[in-house]
């Protein structure tokens, strides 16, 4: 049963949030008693659970775990959950993610070409499709439609519309499983793809080796689905604002297509378009795709902020609040990406993509793909948002998207 302060924020999250944005102590009771729990966002609180994240447990949403399942690495813990960092960080970091520029530039490339003069674009579905792709690409090996689009319908059902995931979460039982035939074609295909070079997500932890050693099937189909919507709602969203913002403000985009030109590799490396990831970071703080981190809960009595928090506690980092903050960033409502521009943010006011032993995997992935993604519009086109009041955040689960019905216009083609 939800009390009170859980059923206001189940309803009405981001105001409920917004009115508590300036509270100093940057911490709030969400539930007390034997299972207390707490949204947190003051720094102090959020590099004490970063510094301490392995001796934390990590219980997973309720709302998440019955579409992800129980073997989700989103939630697993110990051994394993350090197994699956270090099976799947390598192929994720620094140069190896090289080997996924290209495949990034031709789906986003596909995509540009069926747009001309005068194409109205949903702009977070549109980038959505986008990212899917490549993100299934890399997963999976093949970007095949008889698994998106039935992957794509299901995440929708459960999390398009935020009447139905409370219904859904609330009244009838949990947020609804993948059909077995989805399963199957989600296993099927990523078993096929074993063999190619660079190989597969899947392909590594199929492979029987290194530290995971066998995921069986059930296992396997709970990484694939964690996977595939960790990496692609969330790197749609943060394009979509990131393109959003650069369609409000010419003198910014001129400026971010020079820097691209001159650049000369479609924003793949980000040292050398400045402004560019400035305008991205900004994007991330503003509207973080994802509103929370993981759940964190205290194995031992701990002294936070001044209280002493029993064990058992569940501490929720609100990564909304803390980039909301005015001791941390100067008027935060408004849109500034110089403030990124010679600073660099602490983690424990700037955190997008969480932190501690938990931060997200695909961090490096998703920042290259919003800047190519974002180089490649500017390189082929011109357009204008046509409904800028539709440009208001909207939750789809834990994540956080322009509304569905932004809508950008072509008003023109460069290539
Ligand atoms: C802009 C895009 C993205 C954002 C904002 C984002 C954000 C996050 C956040 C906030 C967490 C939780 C970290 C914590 O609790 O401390 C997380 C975890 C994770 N993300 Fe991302 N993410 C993005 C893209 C991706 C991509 C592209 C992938 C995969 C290809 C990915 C895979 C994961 C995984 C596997 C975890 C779980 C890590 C763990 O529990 O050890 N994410 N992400």
């Amino acid at each position: 049963m939800l009390n009170g302060v859980e059923l206001r924020l189940a309803l009405r999250t981001l105001p409920f949030l917004d009115a508590r944005s300036d509270l100093p102590e940057g911490m709030l009771d969400l539930r007390q008693g034997p299972h207390a729990k707490l949204l947190v966002w003051h720094p102090d609180a959020i590099d004490r659970i970063f510094r301490s994240d392995r001796r934390l447990l990590h219980p997973g949403s309720n709302s998440l775990m019955p579409l992800f399942g129980a073997g989700s690495l989103l939630w697993a813990d110990g051994e394993r959950h350090a197994a699956y960092r270090r099976a799947l960080g390598p192929p994720l970091r620094g140069k190896r993610l090289t080997v996924y520029e290209g495949l990034i530039s031709r789906i986003t490339h596909e995509a540009l070409d069926e747009l001309s003069a005068g194409s109205l674009v949903a702009l977070p579905a549109w980038s959505r499709r986008i990212a899917l792709r490549v993100v299934a690409a890399i997963v999976l090996g093949a970007a095949n439609d008889t698994v998106l689009v039935p992957f794509t319908r299901w995440i929708d059902r459960a999390l398009g519309s935020r009447r139905r995931t409370l219904a859904y979460r609330y009244l009838r039982g949990g947020l609804p499983r993948s059909s077995a035939e989805l399963d199957r074609s989600l296993i099927r295909q990523a078993k096929v793809h074993r063999g190619g070079l660079p190989p597969t997500l899947a392909a590594v932890m199929l492979s029987g080796e290194g530290p995971l050693g066998k995921v069986d099937d059930e296992e396997l189909r709970d990484q694939l689905v964690s996977l595939l919507f960790a990496g692609h709602e969330t790197t749609a969203s943060a394009t979509a604002w990131t393109l959003y913002h650069l369609a409000r403000d010419r003198q910014l985009t001129a400026a971010v297509r020079a820097e691209i030109e001159a650049a000369g590799d479609g924003g793949a490396d980000a040292g050398r378009v400045p402004l560019l990831q400035a305008v991205i970071q900004e994007a991330l703080r503003l509207a973080p795709p994802v509103t929370v981190a993981e759940n964190r809960t205290l194995t031992e009595d701990t002294e936070l902020l001044g209280r002493t928090l029993p064990a058992g506690t569940t501490l929720t980092p609100s990564i909304y609040l803390a980039h909301r903050r005015r001791d941390s960033f100067a008027d935060p409502r408004r849109f500034d990406p110089a403030r990124f521009l010679d600073t660099k943010a602490s983690p424990q006011r700037y955190l997008p993509f969480g932190g501690g032993s938990r931060h997200c995997l695909g961090s490096g992935l998703a920042q290259l793909e919003i800047r190519m993604i974002t180089a490649a519009v500017l390189g082929r086109l011109d357009w204008e948002c046509v409904n800028p009041r539709a440009a208001v955040p909207e939750l789809r689960g834990h994540a956080m998207a322009p509304s569905a019905k932004l809508r950008m216009r072509v008003t023109g083609c460069r290539a």
